[in-house]
């Protein structure tokens, strides 16, 4: 029995429009009832959420089964964090502030097995292997690793071509709140400049023939980026969505 299919990674491949939304409650049974929403998949974000290796692993525990797939983001591209949450089930990451084709590739040899990676075998009392259930799990699972990298600074769009083109790389997400601060809008990516780089990122990452993907919570703004190429496209944030749900309820009662 091989190690389970990456869907993500299936679905990805096959150029379906794949529409997703962050999960930032840092717990499952948010999760688990934004899973029940229908989005295509979910961030379980790793770098502005309060996760950590256990409440990352209980999220996908509860996602186990359910049709949204899940992606996790780590807060940066270490080997070390790669192999653990890989072991508890991940299979498509989302790493953050890539900035070079070296990097990229630093990050497929850290999700794969030797020879044609470093991940550390461990999988005889892994999550990943079912603690042993998947026999041959290590012969099987780096092909269903799903590695989507995070370009969202000057220096990593200088280099966007040569890191799209990295062999292992699934998809580039651009991250247009850290880009346009490394592009002096702090606050501010709708500037025309940091828009202009926006549509040229996407369309980059087609021409290279891995996916985009972005984020975007207003709507018209999403709409936008799917016309410049997005494929997978983020489009709501869930803690963003309670807060102004909440607030403007609130509002409503104002005056009694
Ligand atoms: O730079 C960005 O934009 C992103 O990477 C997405 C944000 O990190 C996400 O957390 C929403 O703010």
């Amino acid at each position: 029995m091989p190690a389970p299919e990456n869907t993500f990674k299936s679905a990805l491949a096959s150029g379906k429009m794949l529409y997703g939304c962050w999960t930032g409650f840092a717990d499952p049974y948010a999760t688990e009832i934004l899973a029940t929403a229908g989005f295509d998949w979910l961030v379980i974000d790793g770098e502005h959420a309060p996760n950590d290796l256990r409440s990352i692993m209980a999220q996908l525990q509860v996602m186990d089964g359910k049709s949204s797939m899940p992606i996790v983001r780590l807060p940066m591209g270490e080997a070390w964090l790669i192999k653990q949450v890989l072991d508890v089930g991940a299979q498509t990451l989302l790493i953050p502030m890539v900035e070079s084709a070296a990097e990229a590739r630093d990050l497929v040899r850290a999700m794969r097995y030797p020879p044609e990676g470093i991940r550390g075998s461990g999988a005889a009392l892994a999550r990943a292997s079912r603690f042993s259930d998947i026999p041959d799990y290590v012969a099987t699972a780096n092909d269903q690793m799903c590695l989507l990298v995070q370009v969202e600074t000057v220096s990593g769009i200088a280099a966007l071509e040569e890191i799209a083109r990295v062999d292992g790389v699934d998809g580039v997400f651009i991250g247009p709140s850290d880009l346009a601060a490394d592009m002096g809008h702090l606050g501010d990516s709708s500037r025309p400049e940091v828009q202009a780089a926006i549509e040229d990122a996407l369309s980059a990452i087609r021409a290279a023939g891995k996916a985009p993907g972005i984020l975007a919570v207003d709507h018209d703004t999403a709409l936008t980026y799917r016309d410049w190429g997005a494929q997978f496209l983020a489009v709501g944030i869930d803690v963003v969505m309670l807060a102004t749900a909440a607030r403007s309820l609130r509002e409503r009662w104002r005056d009694g």
